[in-house]
């Protein structure tokens, strides 16, 4: 056995569950070898439609040239707000990707969330788009992974992209929502699409759709001109395999206009979306198991037995095998961990590895996929692709401490770390209270041994400070949601499954997220601290919070029971909030905040001021939330 492949040998992986082989038509792919530095992105040459000036330091890398090409228009939107010049139409000044996101912004439909979506003929307009940007007979080449569920999709599409790409394939990854940036919705080989291919692949379409729009054929709504926009941007980069996210639901989503992927994976079922999918679990599976397709295997996770019918019944109709993944067991990791903390990726991780088996047996690449000799255990590849995949706000934990990597005594200048976690529905808030409970008792073992591990960079430091051992722990709930969820169904699974591990928050602030859903911003955005007039839900949400407290009457983390609301807290007694946060001057267990750069500022003066604590903040209820909080925190 090769060295390296020694080094990653594991105990056997169950000669997994893959199907009978359905071989992938006209379907052969050629790869990198495992061993070779991943493919460069290409860039364009000169002779190229567009080119690119590469100049000094990042912030100019925004400075961009392209030579469009000679048949578009300038684009409409550019020359109205006076970014481009219409004399120099090869030069895009930095404020374009503004200006992309303003357009994108517009095709945000009027229409409430909830409604249903008109869906007759939805996919045959989506069909049209891609003949107008000129990749519909290309799709056939993408060798493409759909997934859908309601859960773990973004995770099991993240480990998909990493282990293909571990075992040499150039690789496009289109999943959503995006926490900062647009561009996270599109990797190339492992990396969110660059700035200057984003704003030529974006303007490339948003122009051919444009002149060719009409009463029958309108602009296509947001989350529709992001799928065909992948499809461009994966066809014209020539990617050797296309994961793609399902964005809701299954047979009218727009991704779904992909006729023959090579492999369908549906990941956890559960209550999400009911206005669109139906009432009960066997109604939304249905809906989820539209992505299977004539003639292509399908693969899923333990599932509730109506969810399972559900989707056996379809596939039956379509006489496919539907083979069921079953959670990766972490001894086949040899001592690795997977790059997605909770125990539910082990969930998501064994469906990605049934995935790409299949993707590799069918597409001719049978050598690369797991051994059935369980002493061979996983291939390097998976091995590698497990371990480093990466997917921001999914049970991610940073360490406040902007000079941590310059090794500055750990505690000198307050304490702080969050736990992030996108968790919206109430199965995920069952995940994420699993993860946050194991993930500050890992945190607090750290301490107790005289170390802090830095989660971020996975790294550990030697806490020279034998007073840090000694610090007392609290933890704070930041939470929103929108306001079409029910904080009745999110918050107490949060708060039993935490509580049945010993972990009781101090206090819950209860705070408006600041990117709203009728806007695309770009990652650079300013984010303002205004303060919205209506606070009205976050009120409503920590009266619920309250309420629930006070019925469960928790004890807090001194083991002594949690004041009652509107009484002084005394974890908060002595803080100076006054030069910061006046609504938290009630000192209650809960507090409503009118602003999320006030929260953070107020959570790094109570830090500062409190050296003799660690302070855990568990950030979750929203993805938007999630988003701003990491933006917040990166400046
Ligand atoms: N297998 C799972 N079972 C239950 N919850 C999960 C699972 N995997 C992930 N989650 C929860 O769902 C959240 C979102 O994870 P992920 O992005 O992988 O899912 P998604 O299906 O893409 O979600 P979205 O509906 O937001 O697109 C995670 O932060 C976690 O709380
Ligand atoms: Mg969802
Ligand atoms: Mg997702």
């Amino acid at each position: 056995m090769p060295a390296v492949a020694a080094a990653f040998a594991v105990s056997p992986t169950p000669p997994n569950r893959c199907p009978p082989h359905i071989p992938y038509p006209g379907l052969t792919t050629t790869r990198r070898p495992v061993d070779s530095p991943p493919t460069p992105i290409s860039r364009p040459s000169s002779s190229s439609p567009f080119f690119y000036l590469s100049l000094k330091g990042r912030s100019l890398l925004a400075l961009v040239c392209f030579r469009l090409p000679s048949r578009r228009r300038l684009p409409t939107e550019m020359e109205s707000n006076g970014v481009m010049s219409g004399k120099t139409p090869d030069l895009v000044l930095s404020s374009s990707y503004e200006a992309a996101m303003r357009a994108l912004s517009s095709l945000i439909s009027g229409r409430k969330r909830g409604e249903p979506p008109k869906r007759d003929k939805k996919l045959d307009l989506i069909f049209n788009y891609l003949k107008i940007i000129g990749v519909e007979k290309s799709l056939p080449e993408l060798k493409i992974i759909h997934i859908g569920g309601t859960k773990g999709k973004g995770s099991t599409c993240t480990f998909c992209e990493a282990i293909l790409r571990e075992c040499g394939f150039r690789t496009g990854l289109f999943t959503s929502p995006h926490l900062m940036d647009v561009r996270e919705r599109f990797r190339i080989n492992g990396l969110d699409i660059s700035e200057d291919k984003f704003l030529y692949y974006f303007w490339d379409c948003w122009n051919l759709l444009k002149e060719s729009v009409d009463e029958d054929l309108p602009m296509p709504p947001l989350f529709q001109f992001l799928t065909v926009l992948a499809f461009k941007i994966f066809v014209s980069e020539k990617v050797d395999v296309a994961i793609i996210e399902v964005g809701l639901g299954g047979r009218f989503d727009s991704t779904n206009v992909v006729k023959e992927p090579v492999v369908c994976g549906i990941t956890s079922l559960g209550m999400d979306h009911m206005e669109i999918l139906g009432d009960t679990i066997g109604q939304i599976a249905s809906a989820k198991a539209g992505i299977f397709k004539p003639h292509v295997p399908a693969f899923t996770v333990p599932q509730l037995p109506e969810a399972m019918l559900a989707l056996e019944e379809r596939a039956s109709e379509l006489m496919i095998p539907l083979t069921f993944a079953s959670p990766l067991d972490p001894s086949v990791m040899n001592g690795l961990t997977l790059g997605l903390a909770g125990d539910h990726q082990l969930i998501n991780a064994g469906l990605a590895v049934a995935l790409c088996t299949s993707w590799l047996q069918r597409t001719g690449h049978a050598e690369l996929t797991p051994n059935d000799n369980p002493e061979e255990g996983l291939p390097v590849g998976f091995l590698r692709g497990l371990s480093t995949a990466r997917l921001g706000g999914r049970a991610q934990t940073i360490i406040d401490k902007p000079k941590m990597l310059e090794q500055i005594p750990y505690g000198n200048s307050g304490d702080l770390i969050f736990y992030l976690d996108g968790a919206h529905s109430p199965e995920s808030m069952e995940v994420c209270a699993r993860w946050f409970s194991s993930a500050v008792g890992e945190a607090q073992q750290f301490v107790k041994n005289g170390f802090v591990k830095e989660l971020g960079y996975s790294s550990l430091y030697e806490n020279k400070h034998s007073s840090e051992s000694k610090k007392a722990s609290k933890k704070i709930l930041l939470f929103n949601c929108m306001e079409k969820r029910d904080p009745q169904l999110l918050l107490p699974p949060l708060v039993d499954i935490c509580a049945s591990n010993g972990v009781h928050f101090s206090k819950a602030l209860f705070v408006p997220s600041m990117s709203v859903y009728h806007r695309v911003d770009s990652g650079s955005s300013i984010v303002a601290p205004n303060t919205p007039a209506n606070l009205s839900w976050q009120s409503t949400l920590q009266r619920t919070w309250d309420k629930l407290i006070q019925e469960k009457d928790l004890v807090n983390d001194n083991g002594s029971k949690m004041q009652k609301l509107g009484k002084t807290h005394e974890d908060f007694t002595g803080e100076p909030l006054e030069k910061c946060v006046p609504v938290l001057k009630d000192l209650s267990p809960s507090a409503v905040v009118p602003s999320l750069p006030l929260a953070i500022r107020w959570l790094r003066d109570y830090a500062k001021d409190n050296p003799s604590l660690h302070l855990q903040v568990l950030v979750t209820g929203s993805l938007h939330l999630v988003g701003d909080v990491l933006k917040l925190l990166r400046r």
